[in-house]
């Protein structure tokens, strides 16, 4: 088995509209599609969006090739040969506005709205969602890892425990937006240029007939970088006392250890433990690494017990969300080219969470002027502009619209760019540090209430009038 690319990553109803589509002689009607999620992940106020440099990859390098072609053509579907050959045309002339990388987002405002034919809009769906649902679900835990480290190095150590190879490498570089220093996948440190690191596993002192020769010979190996771990036997009895001579050893040749890791046991006992022995032993420089099952939850608690711990390494929990496995992203077709003209279209549903708001929208950030700060977001019907304009607005809350107030002194600033223009990439990919450095800024604008991990303060996202009264109507006439 060959694996040809991405094209084929998609949904089968994709090429099954498509090609209906194409029946139908509707296959060039436009489209505009707009990619959100409606909750925040893990009950956390923000969250950090990620993926749009897969989703511009994936995008650039969209065709269907022979294999892919020939694997279609023995569907149980039968697509017709002349539809195939226009999928052997294919490519994709659509534009793309997209939030950020690193940006903070939150939910029921678009994040990515591709503007296009039917055809390439619907097609791009499911490898845009998958894309930007992953990495934008791993950015948001990272960030909160992140707070709470409250400036500790920390070290993603995910990859054995991924749901394989693509989700370690892309939640490797998600983390490292958020804030991460390190990971320990080498793939992802060469594919982004994230920094590495690595200590040893228990096997290599199983592997010795005793710990202390196990870490001589470690020492003696790479003397530049000796973490040792010291919980294979006895951490205070054992582990900790070898790493001491090891540590004396490497200054006698005029080096020094970087750390011991802790990986099992009570955390904060042994941290303060082993601080207190270190110091004793005038090895104050040598700092604790810890590791086990850790998530935000536990440095949280772990760091309130006084632990003496500088460096997180951090796997499982991060790299599968452990505790929320899915974003639950979504892309809904907002307006639709009927005769020329837009039409607005609207997604109803029961549950009034998930009735679509019909139109092309942007999004904006307010902004107060005196203080900085990100008061709420702002969705307006894309033909809308009071708001670039600094024209006062009203903002109201949607569920209960008697509730609102006016802002002035503001600037509002364009939560989406055009990264795609009718085909054409017109969008500099930033560098990794850039987009690390971009997500620094962006955060600080929010106020720590918005940024608290447990019971945040609620950012609210406002539609504006016009889209608000857009979306009345649709539902009104939809029902009748
Ligand atoms: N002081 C602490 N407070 C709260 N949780 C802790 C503390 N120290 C460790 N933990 C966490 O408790 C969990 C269980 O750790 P523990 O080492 O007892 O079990 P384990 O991982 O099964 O041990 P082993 O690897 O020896 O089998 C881990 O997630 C660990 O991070
Ligand atoms: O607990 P996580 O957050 O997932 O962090 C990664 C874990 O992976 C390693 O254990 P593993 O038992 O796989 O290998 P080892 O023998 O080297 O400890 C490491 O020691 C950590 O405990
Ligand atoms: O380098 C380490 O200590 C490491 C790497 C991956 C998983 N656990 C630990």
């Amino acid at each position: 088995m060959t694996d040809s690319g991405l094209t084929l990553h998609t949904d089968k109803y994709q090429i099954n509209m498509m090609y209906a589509h194409w029946k139908n002689g509707t296959a060039d009607t436009g489209a505009v599609f707009e990619a959100y999620f409606r909750k925040l992940p893990f009950g956390n106020g923000y969250a950090v969006f990620a993926g749009l440099e897969r989703i511009v990859n994936y995008i650039k390098e969209l065709h269907f090739n022979e294999q892919e072609l020939h694997y279609l053509s023995q569907q149980e579907e039968q697509y017709e040969p002349a539809f195939l050959e226009l999928l052997r045309q294919f490519q994709f002339k659509g534009t793309l506005y997209s939030a950020e990388e690193g940006a903070i987002v939150f939910p029921n405002e678009p994040l990515i709205r591709v503007e296009g034919t039917v055809f390439e809009t619907q097609l791009v769906e499911t490898a845009l969602l998958n894309f930007m649902n992953y990495q934008t679900l791993i950015a948001t835990k990272a960030s909160r890892i992140v707070q709470v480290a409250s400036g500790d190095t920390l070290l993603e150590f995910g990859t054995r425990r991924a749901q394989e190879a693509d989700a370690a490498v892309w939640g490797a570089r998600a983390t490292y937006i958020a804030g991460f220093h390190a990971t320990s996948n080498l793939h992802a440190g060469m594919l982004f240029g994230i920094p590495t690191k690595g200590t040893h596993a228990h096997s290599w002192v199983q592997g010795h007939d005793s710990e202390e020769e196990a870490f001589l010979n470690y020492a003696k190996a790479l003397p530049d970088q000796v973490t040792l771990l010291i919980d294979t036997y006895d951490t205070l009895k054992s582990g900790l006392e070898h790493a001491i001579h090891t540590a004396h050893w490497l200054e006698s040749i005029g080096k020094r250890m970087s750390a011991v890791r802790l990986d099992s046991g009570d955390l904060a006992y042994l941290s303060k433990e082993a601080r207190k022995r270190l110091d004793a032993a005038g090895l104050p420089y040598v700092s604790i690494v810890a590791s086990n099952d850790l998530d935000e939850t536990l440095i949280f608690n772990l760091k309130a017990q006084g632990a003496k711990i500088d460096t997180w390494g951090v796997g499982t929990q991060l790299i599968t969300a452990a505790d929320q496995p899915s974003l639950g992203g979504v892309y809904k077709l907002t307006a639709r080219e009927r005769e020329g003209q837009w039409i607005p279209v609207i997604k109803l549903s029961n549950n009034p969470e998930k009735v679509s708001t019909p139109g092309r929208k942007d999004v904006y950030r307010i902004i107060d002027r005196s203080t900085g700060l990100a008061e709420a977001d702002y969705i307006a019907l894309s033909d809308e502009d009071e708001m670039v304009r600094g024209e006062p607005l009203r903002l109201f809350d949607p569920v209960h619209p008697y509730i609102s107030r006016v802002v002035t002194d503001y600037e509002a600033v364009p939560l989406l760019t055009r990264v795609i223009d009718k085909g054409e990439l017109v969008y500099e990919l930033p560098s990794l540090e850039q987009i690390r450095a971009f997500h620094q800024r962006e955060l600080a604008r929010f106020k720590p209430e918005v940024q608290r991990k447990l019971n945040p303060e609620l950012y609210v996202v406002h539609l504006s009038e016009k889209a608000w009264q857009l979306k009345m109507d649709l539902i009104q006439s939809s029902k009748r």
